[in-house]
């Protein structure tokens, strides 16, 4: 039985219990937040990465398009006014690329802005040297002032004679702060140029080995690779950078989340509540493994021996402690499942004492029944056991009266169980619905007094009714039995009186497992001096 049971089988520590199922409870939505953020941010970057390679591929697409339309359609004379324009057609093209230049063995000769370069410019070797005639070289991170553009820091292609300038590519400025990114285009040796973005960031992911999505707690890196082209992109995200973007709606998600939880937990620590209160677990657990019985002794006291014991019910909990009746008689009385409990006790008590008793000790056998199961049909197939040991055993039910009772059938179910050996007994008299009339009127064996009356002081008025009440059920011839008795001087009181029969209580013992009972009917009525020391 885990501590956790135990506490919420003792109700202990409620309040600990709902503080630690809403921090669970919250932990697990900002978990699964956290998740799902995760989730999205990696699927951003990797549909960012996707759309940023297939951007710088199209591009590299026009270049070479536009390279091998101006191989194939300016066939003028190099830098004559016709071969300007027909560089030019090609630059009017919606492409984005327009300064093209005429470059042969990389010198510069003209370009689409500028009819004649004097001297002709000398473009520096290729970064990216091209390896197949249909293939651009690259001059990557050139100042593009020696043609005419100050300032600009591009990317010129060459492939044949012609070659374009290329601007920079700013795509990346001003993209959001919580997005680091760098495009990189590589060379057949390894060597990376980087084209835009967070410089550096590519190769450091590298260096980290980072070949494909890797996941911080909370930083995000990726880098991937055109398989068809030079191109690389590397992306590093940082979800705190990302949460400060949202910072308004995932404070109030965190709020709802803690709000939901706490719902939540109040919810599950009622339901447990419930589920282990002492009711659900007795319905759940009451089964034949979970019945317990004890046999209080019953001494005829006209010879002082153990005639017979009442068998009385506990229920051992989960948690191994036995508990008494009265926490859960009323329960089986609600359940409607009188019937079922009083057959396991039943089989209990058969199941111990044929196992245990002798079968030179006769016993009578002494069962409470609940009123509504006041029925011969019933009662004599629970008793069947014992019915089947007449010699061994006799069966006998104790009934408490109550409004319920009624009379005819009440009567006719005396019979039968008589008929078949079963003794019958008004149970705690003086109590509720008994009544003398009642006691008259049914032709119960005996009366058992309600232990109320032993148990009260002797000057008090329970106390001084006892005698009286005696006195009055024998005059209704009925055997009587009085429980509660607890001390010598109230048993020499009624065996004085010389009108009761039976006497049950702790001065002779206290209810017993089977194995005490045992044991007390092996030492025989030496067991237990109740004969006054006179007698
Ligand atoms: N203080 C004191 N108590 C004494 C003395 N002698 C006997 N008792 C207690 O008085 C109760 C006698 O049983 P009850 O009147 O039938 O009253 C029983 C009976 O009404 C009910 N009950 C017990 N077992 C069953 C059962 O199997 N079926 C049904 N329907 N009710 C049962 O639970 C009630 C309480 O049972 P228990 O707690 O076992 O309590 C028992 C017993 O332990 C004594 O000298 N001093």
């Amino acid at each position: 039985m885990s501590a956790i049971v135990n506490a919420l089988i003792a109700g202990r520590h409620r309040r600990l219990l709902r503080g630690v199922l809403w921090g669970a409870i919250l932990a697990a939505l900002l978990g699964l937040g956290y998740g799902f953020v995760h989730w999205q941010v990696r699927s951003f970057i990797r549909h960012d990465q996707r759309a940023e390679l297939a951007r710088i591929n199209s591009i590299r697409t026009g270049v070479v398009d536009a390279l091998r339309m101006l191989q194939r359609d300016a066939t003028a004379v190099p830098c004559s006014r016709d071969f300007l324009a027909q560089m030019r057609r090609v630059a009017f093209l919606p492409d984005g690329l327009n300064e093209f230049l005429y470059a042969p063995g990389g010198r510069i000769e003209c370009s689409t802005s500028q009819p004649s370069f004097e001297p002709p410019v000398l473009l520096a070797a290729p970064d990216i040297a091209t390896t197949t005639s249909n293939d651009p070289s690259w001059r990557v991170d050139r100042d593009l002032a020696s043609i005419g553009l100050a300032g600009v820091i591009g990317t010129i292609a060459q492939l044949g004679n012609f070659a374009v300038a290329i601007p920079p590519y700013t795509r990346y400025e001003n993209e959001s702060p919580w997005l680091h990114k760098e495009l990189v285009s590589r060379g057949a040796d390894g060597k990376v140029w980087s084209v835009a973005g967070d410089r550096g960031l590519f190769e450091s992911l590298e260096a980290e080995k980072h070949p494909s999505l890797g996941a911080g707690l909370t930083t995000l890196t990726s880098s991937i690779c055109d398989p068809a082209g030079p191109y690389c992109v590397a992306s590093r995200a940082n979800l705190f950078d990302w949460a400060k973007d949202w910072l308004p709606i995932l404070s109030s998600t965190i709020l709802l989340a803690a709000l939901f939880a706490w719902v939540c937990a109040n919810n599950i620590a009622d339901w447990l509540a419930r589920y282990w209160s002492f009711e659900a677990r007795f319905t759940r657990g009451l089964n034949a493994q979970s019945i317990v019985v004890a046999y209080q002794p019953l001494v005829d006291l006209k010879t002082d021996d153990i005639v017979g014991v009442e068998v009385l019910a506990r229920w051992r909990d989960v948690d191994g402690t036995l508990v008494a009746p009265n926490r859960f008689i009323d329960i089986v009385a609600r359940s409607g499942r009188t019937g079922e409990f009083t057959q396991l006790v039943v089989d209990r008590a058969y199941a111990e004492l044929s196992e245990h008793i002798g079968r030179d000790t006769p016993l009578e056998v002494s069962f409470n029944v609940f009123a509504p199961d006041f029925d011969s049909t019933d009662l004599l197939k629970i008793f069947v056991k014992f019915l089947g040991e007449p010699q061994r055993f006799r069966a006998a039910v104790e009934l408490v009266e109550n409004h319920d009772i009624d009379f005819e059938s009440a009567q006719c179910t005396i019979e039968a169980l008589a008929a078949a050996g079963v003794r019958t007994f008004i149970d705690d008299f003086g109590t509720g619905y008994s009544s003398i009339e009642r006691v008259a009127r049914l032709a119960v064996h005996g009366v058992k007094l309600d232990r109320s009356f032993a148990m009260s002081p002797p000057d008090s008025v329970m106390g001084r009714m006892l005698v009286q009440v005696i006195e009055i059920i024998k005059t209704t011839g009925r055997l009587i039995i009085v429980e509660g008795v607890e001390t010598l001087a109230r048993l020499n009181v009624l065996r004085a009186t010389g009108l009761v029969d039976y006497v049950q209580g702790y001065v002779i013992s206290r209810p017993l497992d089977i194995n005490e009972l045992t044991a007390l009917l092996a030492r025989g009525n030496a067991a237990w001096s109740i004969r006054p020391a006179a007698a």
